[in-house]
């Protein structure tokens, strides 16, 4: 690893970094090495300290114990020269409701010391890139759901930040909004920017370079997610025929079958991959003249998720 405090390979990197919350440890010793660059995701169930981790690595929270380095800065120590250079949205729209679009921005650009001539060009271009023109005079509470959005991400982005974090940052919007917003994400990407987003839809861990999936404050498991899905340990088959219900406890009983999920009118089962023929080995666990049809499936990150955080099966 280069000495050069600017040009660490990573623009995060943690050891052992905890929160505790008197008796609850909120983060519980989080190793990371994210890549400058990439798109780091952060996946996980309500609560399960993605929004903490995410404060201390802006230096807005101090932690119980562990290290922070965030671009080449000791944090919280340095956290003062790490604000200018991050930008950070949260899920709730955190801008001003009853000053214009063009005023929320020029407020931004304010708060980040961009002088005047350039902010003004910078809100311009800003205006175009996000699709917000045609609103720049329009209170920013009265907009859509993804205006606002759109609208939060610019602000985000203002001073040109090298590192953005985003937390749930599509939970109130549509597929539709989510998909352009992450549209506008791989531009950010493109342009080096390192982004570290926390999510709890699947789509969008999937389309993270990398990913962290976190429960109850612990790391379970990280990589890409194509790495993740290949190497979760199990095969995932979907079963079609009738008495799904019955037909899950009666799986479940066999050690073998590590999860069983209804998905209308299948079953999606995962199968511990050392049983090498797993679809002959569940026609012999279905009742006689069942006439289940049997397929084994691609992988998905939700059975990723079910296997890193499985205490009991489900
Ligand atoms: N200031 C605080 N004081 C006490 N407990 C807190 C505080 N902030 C967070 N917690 C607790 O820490 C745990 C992790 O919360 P956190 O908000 O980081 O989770 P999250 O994964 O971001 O959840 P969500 O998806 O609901 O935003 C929760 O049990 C929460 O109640």
């Amino acid at each position: 690893m280069t000495e050069d405090k600017n040009n660490k390979p990573y623009a995060i990197e943690t050891h052992a970094m905890s929160k505790r919350f008197g008796s609850l440890i909120a983060v519980n010793e989080l190793n990371l090495n994210i890549e400058r660059g990439t798109i780091y995701g952060f996946l996980g169930p309500n609560g399960c300290g993605k929004s903490t981790a995410i404060r201390m690595l802006t230096g807005l929270l101090a932690p119980s114990d562990g290290d922070i380095n965030v671009l080449g800065l000791d944090i919280p120590k340095e956290a003062e020269a790490l604000r200018k250079r991050i930008g950070y949205m949260t899920q709730k729209f955190s801008l001003y409701e009853d000053l214009s679009v063009t005023e929320n921005l020029h407020f931004m650009a304010a708060i980040y010391g961009l002088r005047k001539p350039t902010a003004r060009q910078r809100v311009d271009v800003l205006l175009q890139e996000y699709d917000l023109e045609a609103q720049a005079k329009q209170r920013a509470g009265s907009m859509s759901g993804g205006q606002k959005q759109r609208l939060a991400l610019a602000a985000a982005t203002v001073h040109q930040p090298e590192l953005l974090f985003l937390d749930e940052p599509t939970s109130a919007v549509d597929p539709e909004n989510r998909r352009a917003f992450w549209e506008k994400l791989f531009d950010l990407c493109e342009a080096k920017t390192t982004i570290l987003v926390s999510t709890h839809y699947m789509d969008e861990a999937e389309r993270c370079h990398q990913l962290a999936i976190l429960e109850r404050g612990k790391l379970k498991t990280a990589g890409k997610p194509e790495y993740l899905m290949e190497n979760m340990g199990v095969t995932p088959i979907e079963i079609e025929c009738p008495n799904l219900r019955t037909l899950k406890t009666r799986l479940l009983a066999n050690p073998e079958i590590k999860s069983a999920a209804q998905l209308g009118l299948r079953l999606r089962v995962l199968v511990d991959q050392r049983i090498s023929n797993p679809e002959q080995w569940l026609e012999q666990l279905m009742p006689a003249n069942s006439h289940a049809t049997l397929k084994t499936v691609r992988p998905n990150l939700e059975d990723v998720f079910v296997m890193a955080t499985r205490g009991e099966k489900r």
